[in-house]
Order: C-alpha cells, then structure tokens, then sequence
C-alpha cells in the first residue's frame, strides 16, 4: 500500500472528509486502517486517524505529503470499529473524528511517547531470536525502548513486533505524567535455576546473604518484585542489585496493572437452575447465538423476575462458543453488587470499564480486552466500543435508561450503536427492562405499525412474573391534598409514617426516593416571588444547606445565601422544595434515633463512596436508604419491605413529551425494589396527583395499559417512535444574532422541504410530512452567559431530514461561523431541555 487516507483530527465541517497521504518505505508495515497517524496539515501536525489504504490517489503521489509518525504500535482501532464510526458520523450527525475519537481510551489520545518491552515471564525461541535481526536482544537488554525508535531501526520487523505484542509478549506502555501510566515496579528476573546453584559454590562464604537469595531464586525461579524479594530473603535491596552485577539476575522496570478490583474476593457462583420461565426466555437467544444471527431481543421481566441470571447464562454460552459479551448497565446501577456478581461467574475474563475509574484503570481494562485477556466487558455507555474482536452478544441491561443517549457530540444511542455492531459481528442483541422504552416496545409488539423507530425489527421475550411465584408489592397511592385538609402538614402521610413506624419495629429496611428531577431547591422570597438565578445560566440555584451558600448546578457559580430579598428587602426569602437534606432532617425529628443513609450527588462526589453506602445498607447498618434517582436501579436487598415515594408527580410538568414515560419508569423501577426476596413488600406513593395515568398504572403493574395507551397518544402527536425529531440549537452572547441565523435555518428547510412536495401536516394519514418548529428560546435560555435558540425538526415517512438539515447548516455554515454563533444537532434528542 502507499496511500493512506485519514481523517485529522480536528471537528469541524471543513476539515469532515478523509485527506491522501503517502507511506513512507520505512513505516509500510505499520499503517494500518485504525492506525492513529501524525501528519503535516498546512503548517501544523496533526493526529490523524487510518481510515483507508489504497494504492493510488486522485491527484499525482508527488503532490501528497507523506505520514510522519504511527503513534502507537498497534492500531488502537479495528477496521470493524472504522465502519462503526462512519455509521454513527451519519447517523448522528457529527464530523468522523469525533466518533472515532469517542472510541478511544483517553489515556490514548495524548501525545505521549509510546515505549516497548517484553512482558514479565515471556520467552522467544533462539530461532525467533536470531531472526528479528537484534530487535530482541536490544529489547531483553531490559529498558524498555521508544517505540520511535523502534520504528526507525527495524522497519522490516513490523510484522513480528505486532504479533508479540497482539499475543501479550511484548507490552506497549506510555509515559504520561499524570495517573493514567500504571505503578512501576522494579521485578527481578533471575537467571535459569541451573546457572544460579552452580553460582551459589562460587559465592564467598561471607557473603551469606548473597547466598541466601540466590538459593532462594533458584528455588522460586520466577520473577519478583524487589521490594518482596527483599522481604522474603530479608536482605536489603543492594544485596540484589550486587548480583545484578555477577549477572545472576536483571533488575527491570515493570509497569503493574492496575486492577481496581484486586483487593477484593469474589466467591465463585454457579449458574442457578433456571426457572421453567426463564429457561423459555433464555432458548431464543441461545438459538441466536448457536447460529450466529445477529437477532435483537427485548427482555421483558418485570422487576425481579430474574433477568441479570438469564443474561449470565447466555453470556456463559456466548463464552463456549468462544466468543466475546459486552454488558452495559447505567452508570448509576454500575455498583460492586453488579460487577460481583458478573466477576463471581466469570472471574478474571471480565473487564469493568466505567467513569470512576482514572484513565489509567480504564486503560488497562482497554488492553485487557484488546489482548484478549478479558472475554466479558461490563461497562457503562461507552463499553459498547470495547475493542473485542468476535463479538457473540450484546446485553443492555434497564435499556429505557436515559443514560444511554449521550448528550454531547458524537450524539449517539448506545441502544442503536449495539444492534449496528451486533450486525457487523453476528452478534445477538438483548435489551432487557421491566419498564421498556416506548420505541423498543413498539419495535418488539409492532403495536399498530408506522413505527420510525430505526431499531428494525427485535424479538419479544416476556418474564412477566417474579422468581419463586414471589408477588409484586401492593402499592398505596396517597392524595397529599387530603392530607392537608386533615391538617397533616408534615412531610410524611399517616400511613407513609405509620408504615416507617412499622418496619423500625420489625427491623426491616426501608428505602426512600425523593423524586427531585426539576424540584430542586431553590430560594424564593415570600413577599415578592423573587427567585435566585445563576447571572450567566438561567436557571434557578440550588440551595446547598451544608455550605449555606447557592449554587448552579450547569456552571457552578455560587453565591452566599441572601438574608434579605435583593428585589424588595423583605427579610421573608427562604428555601423552597424539599432536598433530601430536608427530609433527611424530617425523619430524625419524627423518628428519633431512626439510621438514615442519604445518598445524592452531594453525598456520592467520592470515588467508592456509592459503594461504600450501598454495603452499609446492605449489612443492615441503617433503617432507611434515602436519595434521587440512584436509588431506583437495580438494587436488591432482601430485608427491603417499604419503599416510599416523595413527590412523586414532580417531574411530570416538565416541558418534555417524554415526562409521563419517564415518571411511571422511575415510580416502576423504585417499587420494584421492594419484597425481592422471602419478606413480602408494600410501596407507598405521596402524590398531589393521584389521577395521573402515570401514577394509577405502578399501582396495578399495568406496564401494558399505561403503554398502548401512551402509544397512542404519541401516534396522534407524530411524535417518537411514530415520527422522529432532530433538534438544533443555536448559541451566541447577543440573541438578536441568534434569532437572524435560527429564523435562516428555519425558513432554509421549509423552502427545501417546500421544493420537495414535503407536506407538513401530521395528519391521520400517516403519509410522509415535515414541519419545523421555531427558532423559540431554548428551555434552558442562556448558559455560561451565551443565549440559546433551538429549532425542532419533527418528520415521518420517506423524508431524508438528516440530509436536509446537514444541507441547509452547510449553506448557513459560513455566516454562522462568521459570526461566531455555535450550532449543535442532536439527531433524535431524549432531552429536550
Ligand atoms: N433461577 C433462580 N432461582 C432462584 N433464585 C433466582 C433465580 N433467578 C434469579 N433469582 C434471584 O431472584 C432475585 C431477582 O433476580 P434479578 O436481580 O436477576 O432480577 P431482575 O429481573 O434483574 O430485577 P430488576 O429488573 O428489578 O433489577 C435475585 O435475588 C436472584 O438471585
Ligand atoms: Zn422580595
Ligand atoms: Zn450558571
């Protein structure tokens, strides 16, 4: 090959298409397609990555400048994950290099000097030895060396150097100066134990410490660490390195692995005998798996039903095949609990990969999975790029999880991303929930077709009852606006109360959730209805009782708390809503000595602080565990009898069509964790709307009624899954810049739209339709003192709007730039805040 194409890294419209570059002699058996390249761009170098190889280009090779640098050894991308990262640029939207740069590691995408050297125990034959032309005995003199300089003195070894370090012999490490490099230990590596007796003859008899460890090492003929060597032997260091001298053994460097779950113990488990209802959902997906067929699956199981062991039985399967599983949890759900029990069936050949760890750790979990030490990949959204090579199966566990979308560019759903890679692998797909996605519903029952999902078409697996006939819990819908006319003004129903009472008595465990999204605390005063705003967001700030002082929680500008009102001085401004703070404080008052642990962003900032508090709970060190959404995920704990809602209804008038899902999602999901095992659970719900539909359906389980009912609404509204959205949003410090180029956007597609005979009417037709909605204020209408304006593109049917939009963006593009206004588009928005 002598031309590679790459793709620099630089997001922008401008630079979005790959550029030709030669390959010089002497790195031709290093590029390679996911090879991340240095390149000469006009004056500067840029990264790049290998997208593509060719022999020829359009224009004469002399005019192609060639590549400087391959940056890493081995390509950090497979040409498999190339084609994904085109997919996803069109999918969403988004300039190329910023879908592959999404998938690397970012301790990868430094710049940072790469260097090579054998890995601790390996071992080459004389004839491997003889033919690397010197590359390994300059690689066995123990430094590790430049991978710079490799590349430069063995260009002919390229080959050979890829193979050992694709087979583990060889290790490829960086130096950076932060966290990300591993700990370096210093390893003694001994001679053969034969040539170490014969020495001990020859070392003087006074010297018997020397003797001592060179008895020792030929008896234990493995490598050491000094430290431990030292300790074993009780001997000192310089003792070692005296024998380093005699040539008994090699002092080298070693970088460790970090693995961030090394002190901890995971009992083995076995895999349970399936209930006969899990044992019919588990079949189809073996079936899957046994031919190869990249089918999606949605597992439906209500909470409890035992899903988690269904998914470890096809992941063992998928293992025999010998093949490779990623699971993705939400972040939040990412807890020890989780990762046990995946580690306690499947030990060493999982890797972990979320965002708690430092990019050191995530990087070594990385290489655990590209050098196929690892099978099984349990991570959060981005896991889904785990390097694997002969993927079987793709598990996404609590799918209807927001959590999967992510929210910046490359703005892509990991949902879609999996079924996309199931198919270029063969791999089955299952989406498992007990409150699926409206979308993933409809792709599933095909309900009443015109589905625009783009999820195609996915298999239904129902678990509609709990393991061990166990019931669902009883739900109680309490009217918090009776309590108030009863004279109740306290935070706690009668029967919320009476029932914490209760379990304090039995000693069983409660868990409480404060359902805070857009409820949070903020100040108010009660004279003139001046509320706090952050100066730059607009966006009321957060009360932070701790620190007593008002923050934003999108810019974190804070404030002290103000005594009188700035609008009117009136000394009657106080905080307003109920933080967990405030209810934490509640429950101490009304039940005294009562253990609560509160768990919320304040209280989980700490790396191993979620987990240190879910283990509290879980060794019954505390009554009640209170907090936010967190609290709501897949947690299971056997003495759980009651779960109580606060404010249950207080996410439901966000201005989002998705609200009522979401709310009857998140009041599903906290129920569900009650009476999971023998004790039996009761749930009770506070609301100040206790007709809402969202609300009415936890109480009889009725995920189906609630469904085909919502299904129906969206159907009329055109809305997701039966039309699509894209959203675009403007920012720029003056709005009447904003305005100008939104209102050109807007009037652009129309007129497009228009020249295409596109109607725009939704109407019952179902036919294909078009209509863009403003440029309006965005919800949120400035941020960090930059004005927004968001235009909606809502459309269905045979409309190409992604290549609409990206046509019109490109015709304002330059009067944008030009005035420094930031677009961004997010194809099928999930907020729409
Ligand atoms: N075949 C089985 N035999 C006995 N116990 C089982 C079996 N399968 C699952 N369980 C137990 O039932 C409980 C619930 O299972 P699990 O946590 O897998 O449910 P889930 O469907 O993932 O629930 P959720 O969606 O609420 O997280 C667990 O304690 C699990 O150990
Ligand atoms: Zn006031
Ligand atoms: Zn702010």
């Amino acid at each position: 090959m002598t031309i590679a194409r790459v793709i620099v890294d630089v997001p922008s419209r401008d630079t979005d298409r790959a550029f030709d570059y030669t390959i010089p002699e002497r790195l031709q058996g290093w590029v390679e397609i996911g090879s991340r390249v240095a390149v000469p761009f006009g004056p500067r170098k840029l990264q790049g990555i290998v997208i593509g190889l060719a022999e020829d280009a359009d224009v004469e090779l002399a005019k192609l400048k060639p590549i400087e640098e391959v940056l890493d050894a081995l390509p950090p991308l497979s040409p498999e994950l190339v084609e994904l990262g085109e997919w996803m640029s069109r999918r969403w939207l988004c300039p190329l290099t910023v879908s592959l740069q999404a998938m690397l590691p970012a301790a990868l995408k430094g710049r940072s000097e790469k260097y090579v050297f054998p890995a601790a125990g390996a071992q080459w034959s004389d004839e491997e030895t003889a033919r690397s032309g010197g590359l390994l005995l300059a690689l066995r003199k123990g430094k590790p060396l430049k991978l710079a300089m490799l590349l430069q003195q063995y260009p002919e070894q390229g080959a050979a150097l890829k193979r050992w370090l694709r087979q583990g012999r060889l290790e490829e490490r960086q130096r950076v100066e932060d966290k990300s490099s591993g700990k370096t230990v210093y390893t003694v590596f001994p001679a053969d134990a034969e040539t170490l007796l014969k020495a001990v003859e020859e070392i003087p008899a006074r010297a018997s410490k020397q003797r001592e460890v060179v008895r020792y090492l030929a008896e234990n003929n493995d490598p050491i660490a000094v430290a431990r060597l030292a300790a074993e032997a009780s001997t000192t260091s310089a003792t070692i390195r005296s024998l380093e001298e005699r040539g008994l053994l090699e002092i080298r460097s070693v970088t460790e692995e970090r693995d961030p779950y090394a002190d901890r113990d995971f009992t083995a488990s076995n895999p349970m005998v399936l209930t006969p209802k899990q044992a019919t959902a588990l079949a189809p997906i073996v079936d899957a798996l046994n031919e190869r067929s990249s089918e999606a699956f949605l597992l439906h199981g209500v909470t409890g039903s035992g899903k988690t062991e269904v998914y470890l039985q096809a992941i063992q399967r998928c293992l025999e095949l010998g093949r490779e599983a990623i699971v993705l949890v939400p972040e939040i759900a990412l807890t020890a609990q989780l990762v046990e029990r995946f580690k306690s069936r499947f030990g060493a050949l999982v890797a972990v990969l979320h965002s708690r760890l430092s990019n050191g750790e995530r990087y070594d979990e990385w290489r655990k999975i590209r050098e196929g030490r690892a099978q099984v990949a349990v991570g959060a959204r981005s896991a889904i790029f785990a390097p694997f090579s002969s993927i079987g199966l793709i598990v996404i566990d609590e799918e209807h999880e927001t959590s999967y979308k992510q929210e910046e560019s490359p703005r892509y759903h990991a949902r879609e991303v999996a079924i996309e890679r199931a198919r270029l692998h063969g791999a089955a797909v299952v989406l498992g929930s007990a409150t699926p996605a409206l979308e993933t519903y409809e792709a599933a029952a095909h309900t009443r077709g015109g589905s625009q999902s783009g999820l195609g078409k996915i298999g239904y697996i129902g678990l509609p009852e709990r393991v061990a006939n166990r019931p669902l819990p009883g739900v109680q819908i309490v009217d918090m606006r009776e309590e108030l006319k009863l004279g109740n003004r306290a935070m706690f129903s009668r029967s919320l109360a009476a029932a914490i009472k209760d379990r304090l008595e039995k000693q069983e465990q409660i868990v409480l959730l404060l359902n805070r999204r857009g409820y949070a605390t903020f100040v108010m005063c009660r004279s003139c209805g001046y509320t706090a705003a952050c100066p730059h967001c607009e966006i009321s700030l957060t009360y932070h009782r701790g620190s007593s002082n008002l923050r934003c929680h999108y810019c974190g500008y804070s404030e002290a708390e103000p005594k009188t009102c700035p609008s009117c001085e009136s000394p009657h401004i106080r905080f307003f809503g109920t933080g967990t703070q405030k209810v934490e404080e509640a429950l101490a008052e009304a039940f005294p000595g009562i253990r609560v642990i509160r768990m919320d962003v304040d209280t989980t900032t700490e790396k191993g602080s979620h987990e240190r508090w879910l283990t509290e709970f879980r060794e019954r060190r505390a009554d009640v565990l209170l907090g936010t959404q967190m609290v709501a995920k897949g947690l299971d704990f056997p003495y759980v009898t009651l779960v109580g809602v606060l404010a249950a209804d207080s996410a439901l008038r966000l201005p989002d069509f998705r609200a009522p899902e979401r709310t009857f999602q998140l009041l599903t999901q906290v129920a569900g964790r009650a009476g999971r095992h023998e004790l039996p659970g009761e749930v009770i719900i506070q609301t100040y709307d206790p007709e809402h539909e969202s609300i009415t359906s936890v109480q009889g389980h009725d995920y189906q009624g609630f469904v085909e009912r919502a299904l129906l609404l969206r159907k009329q509204l055109g809305y997701p899954p039966y039309g699509r959205l894209i959203g675009v949003t403007f920012s720029h410090e003056s709005a009447a810049m904003l305005l100008s180029i939104g209102g050109q956007f807007a009037s652009g597609l129309r007129e497009r739209a228009m020249e295409l005979g596109i109607r725009k009417e939704f109407d019952s037709t179902g036919a294909s339709a078009l209509e863009v909605l403003g440029p309006v204020s965005s919800p949120i209408a400035r941020l960090k003192d930059r004005y927004r304006f968001q235009c909606m593109v809502k459309y269905r049917g045979d409309v190409d709007a992604s290549l609409l939009v990206s046509r019109v963006l490109g015709e304002i593009g330059e009067a944008a730039k030009r005035g420094g206004v930031q677009i961004s588009v997010d194809v099928d928005p999930q907020m729409m805040l």
